[in-house]
């Protein structure tokens, strides 16, 4: 199905939009009168990874925030898994939901170990009652151990957090997001005061994830390296709104986007 035909859905209670993981559907947000969200549209498929990219107040962490429920939108659709209308709900049940967000600052527990830090990611996906009695399944500590492994920390589990790299710690949070199961994972700025080689392996570590199809993955940045090196479907907002969309090549190559970039 493309995005011409799902904007053709109805709009209000009640609509769908089967075959995609994230609808957002003619979304505004004014703040005193002002939009930084002007009718912005976008559709994201299951599995796919997009990259958000754009100017200083494009409008991408107020997308973010209303994606998660911080913000609640003046008007227009967000549902996720085609159905799921996420303007009614709270930022616990949209995270409960499978929804997971990165901010651009690791917020890691930094006097927790790296394992800690996972363990605690998984005791938080469970209710109260079960969180109090909650002991390691051997499964559990292998999943830890996978996700170790996959964001590269896997000789680092005693390690205090704190005493991370920068890098480390941008990858064990997006560790954390793994062990809570999200299928939609919205990233801000994953490599911002990263090294060329931790950005390089964030590259890397993010199309390992999107080889996983039970992933969808949202990727704010500025970084145009990492952005080539991720090589998926660009969107570029600007005032709020879709620019345009395509490949990087295909984006950087369209005269409104320049003007938008140098005209600045
Ligand atoms: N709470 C708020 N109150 C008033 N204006 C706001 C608020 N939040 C955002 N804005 C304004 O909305 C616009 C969009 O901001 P937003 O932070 O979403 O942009 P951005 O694309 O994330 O920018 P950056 O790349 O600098 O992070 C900006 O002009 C910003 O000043």
């Amino acid at each position: 199905m493309t995005d011409d035909t799902l904007m053709d859905q109805p709009h209000g209670p009640g609509i769908a939009a089967p075959g995609t993981i994230l609808y957002v559907d003619s979304v505004t947000v004014s703040f005193d009168g002002f939009r930084a969200l002007n009718e912005l549209s976008l559709v994201i498929e299951p599995g796919e990874l997009r990259t958000i990219i754009g100017p200083n107040g494009a409008g991408k962490t107020t997308m973010m925030d209303v994606i998660t429920g911080k913000t609640r939108p003046d008007q227009g659709d967000v549902l996720f898994d085609g159905h799921v209308d996420l303007t009614k709900m709270t930022e616990d049940q949209i995270a409960n939901l499978g929804i997971g967000r990165k901010f651009q600052k690791p917020t890691v527990f930094e006097h927790l170990t790296v394992f800690e830090n996972l363990e605690l990611a998984l005791k938080c996906k469970r209710d109260t009652l079960s969180t109090l009695l909650f002991r390691l399944s051997g499964e559990q500590q292998h999943r830890i151990d996978q996700v170790l492994g996959t964001v590269g920390l896997k000789d680092k589990p005693r390690m205090l957090a704190g005493a991370l790299s920068h890098g480390q710690k941008q990858w064990l949070e997006i560790g954390m997001l793994l062990m809570q199961d999200q299928r939609l994972l919205l990233l801000d700025e994953p490599v911002a005061g990263m090294t060329d080689a931790e950005t390089e392996a964030t590259a890397e570590l993010i199309l390992d994830l999107h080889k996983d199809p039970h992933h969808s993955l949202v990727v704010v940045e500025h970084d145009m390296e990492f952005v080539r090196a991720l090589g998926a479907r660009v969107t570029v907002l600007h005032e709020g709104s879709v620019l345009a969309e395509g490949s990087l090549d295909a984006v950087q190559a369209n005269a409104k986007v320049v003007e938008v970039y140098l005209g600045r």
